[in-house]
């Protein structure tokens, strides 16, 4: 494929007209209180997430980026501000999606089959036990764990176990996706072939993403848009749509000189947030 078939023939907007809003947060903002001390994590931010668009949310740690992610899930509410989700409000867990945070979260005592099978038990009650054996071996297979069914969380890798956390996120077929550095624990090798397997999914699915990384070339390789935030409290300081069509092949893009322009571009951006933080962190201490 020429690269020049890889490019939106179009300038992309970011949200696509015809397709609904899937996630809205408008004019939000997040206080913790920690030690007696409020501060504020996150400020201002409105993020509009069209149905099917992959987003990825970029920034130094302590950004804030996790609780954008905790507020879709609907495991913190906002300070300030609204957040919705097919145009309600997000009041208590929302259940229309998988969220990967960065602890896996396994159960220790059951094997990786079991730990699969019941996510899909409890999405399907009705399912029946070949059912369930079919479904979680196409899971196992899907995330390369074939041969590790029977191993316990403890007897795996931290690759292996993201791998296990991703196949249990993905039996409930969540229409949307809030992945927390999903590939941060895995080798560089292991980590392309995953964002490759991971947008064959999407696609296949059609699911809407919103991807929260360190990992400038990971956000261009996968996401539609790309979110710079602040150091902190986490504001959104830039954005940019990532003009690569779909369906994408990571693994060639990641070469192509459009692709380093785009990281280029948006590095320049992120790089003056990560010394903001870096000099926060060392004033801090
Ligand atoms: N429940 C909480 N109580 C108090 N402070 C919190 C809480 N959750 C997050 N914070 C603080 O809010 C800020 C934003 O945290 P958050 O985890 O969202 O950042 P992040 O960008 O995801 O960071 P990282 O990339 O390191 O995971 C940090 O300073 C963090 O310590």
């Amino acid at each position: 494929m020429s690269h020049l078939q890889l490019i939106r023939p179009e300038p992309a907007t970011g949200a696509t007209p015809a397709r609904r809003r899937k996630i809205s947060l408008d004019k939000v903002a997040v206080d913790f209180t920690t030690r007696g001390k409020t501060f504020r994590a996150v400020d201002d931010v409105t993020i509009e997430v069209p149905e099917m668009q992959f987003l990825a949310l970029v920034g130094p740690s302590g950004c804030g980026k996790s609780t954008v992610l905790n507020m879709v899930a609907g495991l913190l509410a906002p300070s300030e501000g609204s957040v919705t989700y097919d145009g309600a409000p997000v009041e208590a867990a929302n259940t229309r999606v998988g969220y990967m945070t960065q602890k896996d979260t396994l159960l220790p005592w059951r094997s990786v089959a079991d730990n699969i099978g019941i996510a899909f038990e409890l999405r399907c009650r009705k399912a029946n036990a070949a059912e369930r054996r079919e479904r979680v071996a196409e899971m196992i297979d899907l995330v390369g764990l074939k041969g590790f069914e029977r191993h316990f969380p403890a007897e795996l890798s931290g690759g292996m176990r993201k791998r296990a956390a991703l196949a249990r996120m993905l039996i409930y077929e969540p229409e949307t996706l809030l992945l927390d550095e999903p590939f941060a624990a895995l080798d560089a090798q292991l980590r392309i072939l995953m964002q490759q397997e991971l947008l064959r999914l999407v696609e296949r699915r059609q699911m809407t993403v919103i991807l929260v990384t360190h990992d400038l070339e990971e956000a261009v390789l996968m996401a539609d848009r790309v979110m710079v935030f602040t150091s902190g409290p986490g504001r959104i300081r830039t954005e940019r749509d990532i003009p690569f069509e779909r369906p994408r092949n990571a693994m060639e893009l990641r070469f192509r000189p459009e692709f380093s322009a785009i990281h280029e571009e948006l590095w320049s951006e992120l790089k003056d947030e990560f010394a903001a933080s870096v000099e926060r962190e060392r004033r801090a201490q």
